[in-house]
């Protein structure tokens, strides 16, 4: 029987993947109750649906950062996707591209920016961290512009890796045939570090990733590029107000999937309000916990231009490379558009939180 929902799609992966690269990905920090309540909080929200319109034609596509794409649900970007498929990121955005929907590339991947812009030509964002030698993050920057990527995402919520009990038993580190691939040797330093106790990417991002960060970075980011900028891992009206301020075109509200700060609350409960406090002045995304249609109805229901999904889509990857993961994407945009159906509500963007019981 092929998987028929997203889980399915865990038990499958599970036993292909080396149990320490399985730690990895499914992993959350210290008791992993953000990682649990991420997920948990979907089940909270009761719908609301209106009965008697006609829901014979509903219509999916939604339009992000002036880009036209066939539904709002993406790929949120990870690193080191090559830990569960040879064909690593590069299959990732080839199912991407089939699904016609946005891919965010990360830049810890083992297949190098280039390279998986090359692989596939559908919508490609590129995330990024900001590292201590800024010259090393400007570099990374006219790349991403001459590869053709269509917006940066940077991720805010890693000045140190969450710490993460399952890597640091088992010693985890970027396995000896894999590579940090848009970085040379020396500025990937770690990456290969096996010690019992200690996390080789954490290693990698202490040495690395600039703790220093403030909001000048994101004018200096600014200055340096026509992109738009996204900012990834907001988690409060107060940094939702002050990113608008400092001029970015769209917010990931998220936790990285329970990975960094544990008991932070589930990325849906911290929505709402940062809705509210940008309105209209830039576009709000979210991701964590998405596993059913009815999920992504609620996110978009509650103000979200569209989401992203993280490990299930790694499962697909690990199960049938690029045939998996487009598989996941079309379990859930079929999920979603029946749900569209159910509620009553024909277009995604006329989704409103009257379709949620308060
Ligand atoms: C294996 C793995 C690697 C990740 N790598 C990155 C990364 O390189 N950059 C980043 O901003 N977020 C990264 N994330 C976080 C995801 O972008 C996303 O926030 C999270 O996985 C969403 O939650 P979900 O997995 O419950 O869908 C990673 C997540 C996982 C599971
Ligand atoms: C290589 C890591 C820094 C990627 C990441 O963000 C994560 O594992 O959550």
């Amino acid at each position: 029987m092929p998987p028929i929902n997203l889980m399915d799609y865990q038990p499958l992966a599970k036993q292909l993947i080396d149990r320490s690269a399985w730690d990895y990905i499914q992993g959350g920090s210290d008791d992993e109750i953000t990682l649990q309540a991420n997920q948990a909080a979907y089940t909270k929200l009761k719908l609301r649906p209106r009965v008697l319109v006609d829901v014979s034609q509903c219509t999916l596509e939604t339009s992000v950062l002036g880009q036209t794409i066939a539904m709002p649900i993406g790929i949120a970007p990870m690193g080191c996707q090559g830990l569960v498929h040879a064909e690593g990121e590069c299959a990732m955005a080839r199912a991407a591209e089939a699904a016609q929907t946005v891919m965010i590339a990360s830049a810890m991947a083992n297949y190098s920016l280039e390279a998986i812009a090359q692989a596939a030509n559908g919508p490609l964002w590129f995330q990024l961290y900001v590292y201590r030698e800024r010259q090393i993050t400007e570099a990374l920057v006219r790349r991403v512009e001459a590869a053709g990527y269509q917006a940066l995402v940077l991720t805010v919520d890693v000045p140190f890796l969450g710490r993460r009990e399952r890597d640091l038993r088992n010693g985890f580190a970027l396995p000896q045939h894999l590579h940090f691939a848009n970085f040379a040797p020396t500025d990937a330093a770690g990456q290969h570090q096996q010690t019992l106790g200690a996390s080789g990417i954490a290693t990698h991002a202490a040495g690395r990733f600039d703790a220093a960060l403030t909001w000048e970075a994101i004018d200096w980011l600014r200055s340096l590029t026509r992109l738009p900028i996204v900012l990834k891992g907001i988690l409060s009206a107060e940094d939702a107000q002050l990113a608008v301020q400092h001029g970015v075109d769209g917010l990931i509200v998220s936790n990285h999937g329970g990975r960094q700060l544990d008991t932070v609350a589930a990325t849906i409960e911290c929505l709402p309000a940062i809705v509210d406090a940008v309105g209209s002045t830039c576009e709000v995304y979210l991701d964590g916990g998405i596993r059913r249609g009815t999920d992504v109805l609620k996110a978009l229901a509650l103000g979200a231009k569209m989401v992203f999904v993280g490990r299930p889509l790694l499962w697909g990857l690990a199960v049938d490379g690029q045939q998996g993961a487009h598989h996941v994407l079309e379990l859930l945009r079929s999920e979603y558009s029946l749900a569209l159906g159910l509620i009553g509500c024909p277009h995604s963007h006329q989704l409103n939180r009257h379709y949620i019981s308060s």
